[in-house]
């Protein structure tokens, strides 16, 4: 792929609003920016979505960062590629550290895309248009809740997640269906439960919940299986999925009905496409999970979310769900319920370089042998 040069940036910006779960209260988002520029001048960029504190997977905005620059980097320094599949092959003589990879192999996509002047989409075999999108509700009060549901309908949003654990549950959730007998609602537990809280999880059936995500621990296939046996409302995994093995695994053991795919959990867009086809191809539908992610990974999202599979409104949500301002342009919009998949070359997305000089906290370069 002819690299030149690659930078880095670390950015921070503030969250419009909290976003609360029983694990951790974010505030403020720091991330990533990866931008690779091949010898003729073409950039392609990608973003790492670990957050400041290992409380969602084990890696960090740190961890992430020596990865990158010191493994990650020299690795494709000394073995240069000719296609962004390669990458991940490369990568996996390194273990875990997904969120790290996913941030360099995207921006290679990107290149690559543009290098092929072809919508990332079509490079991936995307086929939808525009995809629907649902957006995340998470707050530790039902007042809050409702208020923000009713503001995320008026914008059209499909679909609503909220955040859920032991100690709100079932009240919560019957007093949000009270006040929307249709809506699509999905509930996130973070895995605050165990099987001895079996029998709360049971009482959720009645609410018609389109499914639960992630109600066990975080690394766990087997008790999820056992679980999903006892309960209707569909399993759907999202932590417990790092890898195309831990899919298939999952899917073969019955321990959940739906797999959330996030691109940095997974190391990046080819991992993400191979859970997607064999789930296609076995008839279990995914869609695309969200991080709080700034513009650049938001994009990726909607290129991978226009495969056939993802049949399901993800979180998905627009640049103004999170942020007063994105660092891409335009931003990523809403309308009637769903965002439009871009047609132009790579992400389809500029940088806005004023808002990134805004967010900026520092930046390395590194150079690639001529
Ligand atoms: O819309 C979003 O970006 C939020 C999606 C979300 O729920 C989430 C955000 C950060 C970390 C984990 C999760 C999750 O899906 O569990
Ligand atoms: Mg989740």
């Amino acid at each position: 792929m002819n690299i030149a040069e690659i930078e880095l940036y670390v950015i921070q910006m503030p969250l419009k609003s909290p976003f609360v779960t029983h694990l951790e209260a974010v505030n403020d988002r720091k991330g990533i920016i990866v931008k690779v520029t091949c010898k003729d001048g073409v950039s392609g960029f990608g973003e790492g979505v670990a957050f400041s504190t290992p409380w969602y997977t084990e890696e960090t905005v740190t961890t992430s960062l020596h990865m990158l620059k010191d493994i990650l980097i020299p690795l494709l320094q000394k073995h240069p590629i000719k296609h962004p599949e390669e990458a991940s092959k490369l990568f996996s003589s390194i273990r875990r550290n997904n969120m790290a990879k996913a941030a360099l192999e995207t921006a290679l996509w990107d290149l690559y895309a543009k290098s092929q002047t072809k919508p990332l989409s079509k490079i991936l075999n995307g086929t939808r248009p525009a995809i629907a999108s649902g957006v995340v509700v998470a707050t530790d009060s039902t007042v809050k809740a409702i208020q923000q549901i009713e503001q995320y309908l008026e914008q059209g949003y499909q679909r609503i997640k909220v955040k859920i654990n032991p100690n709100q549950d079932y009240a919560f959730l019957a007093e949000i269906r009270r006040h929307y007998p249709d809506l699509p609602i999905m509930a996130d537990a973070n895995s605050s439960y165990s099987l001895q809280d079996i029998d709360r999880l049971k009482a959720l059936d009645d609410l018609n919940l389109m499914m639960i995500e992630q109600p066990l621990a975080h690394d766990d296939i087997i008790e999820h299986a056992q679980l999903q046996k006892e309960i209707r409302t569909p399993i759907c995994l999202d932590e417990s999925i790092v890898t195309f093995e831990d899919a298939r695994k999952a899917i073969e053991f019955g321990s959940c009905k739906v797999i959330n795919i996030k691109v940095g959990r997974v190391g990046g867009l080819y991992e993400a496409k191979r859970i997607h086809d064999y789930c296609f191809e076995k008839g279990i539908p995914v869609w695309c999970g969200g991080m709080i992610e700034f513009g650049i990974s938001r994009v990726h999202n909607i290129a991978l979310a226009s495969l056939p599979g993802f049949s399901i409104p993800g979180d998905i949500s627009a640049s103004s769900r999170f942020w007063e301002e994105d660092i891409i342009t335009p931003e990523v919009t809403v309308e009637n319920g769903f965002i439009t998949v871009p047609e132009s070359p790579g992400i389809g997305y500029e940088i806005n370089e004023n808002r990134l000089q805004e967010v900026l906290l520092a930046k390395k370069t590194f150079t690639f042998p001529k």
